[in-house]
């Protein structure tokens, strides 16, 4: 903790010495040690492709989003050097790398590369390295960035053993006649991509890579530039622990290079995760062969019975403002029935979120939208009539984040519920801001409807939370609503990604899921059935034509 908040004020970085001697044993298979880069040693990163590490003509220099020092250098990959990644993705076969009847060991493979992962994880100087990487490059507090790296391990632990295998387990059903059976198998794509945003620089690319890899298929990964060093770093533990380093091709650089691979490769499917207007955009250049995890536009009702006041206000507080609400599960609009509001949840809520600071990063660096556009999104909001500042709405002071991120206060603007779902002003209020910002408003009995209705007119349908322990309540709102991944009762939330359950998108049939056999089944895998007929046929007088 000393070494952020010396970060955090612009100081180089000092560590206790137990952290420091951690740091200083990676096993051997790490490039980049994270409490060494800065602008006068920064790291540096390598494309993969056809299972060797190599650069890219140029390079781009990434600043510190703490204090903006030159502390990393990334391919700046161009369309005239995707060749080889081309290449690579058309050389693999629809039928996979493996599949049921295809080299059946590499499933026994993944079962034991994800066992020794996670044992590497367990050490407690891999997941300093991982938690410290993801720091640096996507500022959270250390309690957030370790979760992260904790969900990867036991992601990891799920797999292991025979697991793998398992997961591309089919059925039989009886013929109609003797000799013949129909049965269901998961078969792979074969040539896949596959794309992650900023904000889980380790588990989103994780979880969604080895699911693709599990299930036979060969990836090219493409993650945000600014973070993508920490998947490198993945797929380096990945080849330590026996993973054949010709399984996955890792492409750095700008996305519209990787928009130039698929649009040359045509890989069988893509899975995205990240924008709305990204995902669009592939769903149309991919002719709809994608997956989608996008935009988060994330509800919190709170039911007519007050009850567990601090609990559910520390709650509220962690899903709007937890990793500066960057995570596509961030709480983004508050439904309060007024019980609530005259128990005095908003007062709390307001004293929790006071209580962030840069110096643990519980508050930090934006890095989609900047000061600016937020700003001026809140200015938006308080025009509507009724809207109000609850809290935040400035700039943070005393740090030196460099201008092309942003840096707010957790804010949350009030606007009435009326004023909210008119035309002119849905749009804004439903606007996905990716920070520390929210949208708060309140509802009497008498207006379920409402509420229910500005559900209904959002267009992505992923988190959701219905605090309340009134069974017919919530069973109302469950009846009358579709988000993917729904928390139900008094501890409800909006945020959890955890391996344990699905975490992904309702209501589209493009929608994604992550991290459960499941998901990994849906996304990377499909359908084949092999019907066998091997006889004995009828007797030629007894076949009739039709
Ligand atoms: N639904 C989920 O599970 C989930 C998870 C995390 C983030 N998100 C969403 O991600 C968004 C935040 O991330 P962002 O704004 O940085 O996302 P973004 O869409 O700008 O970038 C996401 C990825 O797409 C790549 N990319 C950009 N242009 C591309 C192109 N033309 N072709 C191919 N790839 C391209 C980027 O390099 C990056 O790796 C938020 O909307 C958030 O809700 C969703």
């Amino acid at each position: 903790m000393f070494a952020l908040q010396a970060r955090a004020l612009g100081q180089a970085p000092v560590l206790a010495q137990p952290l420091l001697q951690l740091a200083r044993n990676y096993s051997g298979w790490a490039t980049v040690d994270p409490e060494k880069m800065s602008g006068s040693a920064p790291a540096s990163c390598r494309n993969l492709v056809g299972g060797r590490w190599v650069p890219s003509a140029s390079s781009r220099q990434l600043p510190d989003p703490m204090n903006g020092e030159q502390f990393l250098g990334v391919p700046h990959t161009q369309p005239d050097e995707i060749g080889p990644f081309v290449q690579s993705l058309r050389s693999v076969p629809k039928s996979g790398l493996h599949n049921p009847l295809k080299e059946p060991q590499r499933y026994l493979l993944y079962g034991d590369v994800s066992f020794r992962v996670a044992a590497e994880m367990r050490k407690p100087e891999v997941e300093h390295l991982f938690a410290r990487l993801i720091q640096r490059v996507a500022p959270k507090s250390l309690a957030q960035a370790l979760g992260e790296v904790r969900v990867t391990r036991k992601f990891f632990e799920n797999f292991g053993g025979d697991q793998v295998r398992f997961l591309a387990r089919g059925f039989t059903n009886p013929g109609d006649h003797p000799g013949q059976t129909s049965s269901g198998t998961r078969w792979p794509y074969g040539p896949v991509a596959l794309i992650t945003p900023f904000n889980f620089p380790l588990e989103i690319p994780a979880l969604q890579l080895m699911g693709a890899l599990y299930m036979g298929n060969k990836p090219l990964l493409h993650v945000d530039q600014r973070v993508s060093v920490v998947a490198e770093q993945l797929l380096r533990l990945l080849h330590h622990c026996g993973m054949p380093t010709s399984d996955v091709d890792l492409l750095h650089g700008p996305g519209a290079t990787m928009g130039e691979v698929i649009r040359a490769a045509e890989p069988r499917s893509t899975l995205f995760t990240g924008s709305q207007r990204v995902a669009e955009r592939l769903a149309v250049e991919t002719h709809g062969k994608v997956f989608l995890e996008d935009a988060g536009f994330d509800w919190k009702i709170l039911g007519p019975d007050v009850r567990e006041l601090d609990y559910v206000a520390w709650q509220c507080d962690q899903d709007a403002y937890a990793c500066s609400g960057q995570k596509c599960s961030a709480q983004s609009i508050l439904f309060a029935h007024s019980n609530w509001v005259s128990a005095g949840l908003l007062d709390r809520l307001a004293a929790a979120a006071s209580r962030r600071r840069l110096s643990d990063l519980t508050v930090g660096p934006v890095l989609s939208w900047t000061t600016g556009a937020i700003l001026e999104h809140t200015k938006k909001l308080l025009a509507i009539p009724g809207a109000k500042l609850l809290f935040g709405g400035k700039p943070l002071s005393g740090h030196s984040i460099p201008e092309v991120y942003g840096a707010v206060e957790p804010t949350a603007v009030f606007v009435p519920l009326d004023q909210a779902l008119k035309a002119e002003h849905f749009p804004a209020v439903t606007t996905e801001v990716f920070g520390p910002f929210q949208v708060v408003t309140e509802w009497r009995d008498d207006q379920l409807p409402l509420v229910l209705s500005a559900c209904e007119r959002m267009s992505h349908h992923l988190t959701a939370a219905v605090v309340s322990n009134d069974i017919s309540f919530v069973q109302h709102v469950l009846a009358h609503t579709v988000n993917g991944t729904t928390y139900a009762g008094i501890r409800a939330r909006t945020t959890g990604a955890p391996q344990n359950h699905w975490f992904g998108p309702a209501g589209d049939p493009r929608g994604a899921g992550i991290g459960t056999p499941e998901a990994i089944r849906l996304v990377w895998s499909c359908h084949r059935e092999i019907i066998t007929d091997f006889g004995p046929v009828p007797p030629a007088a007894s076949l009739v034509q039709s």
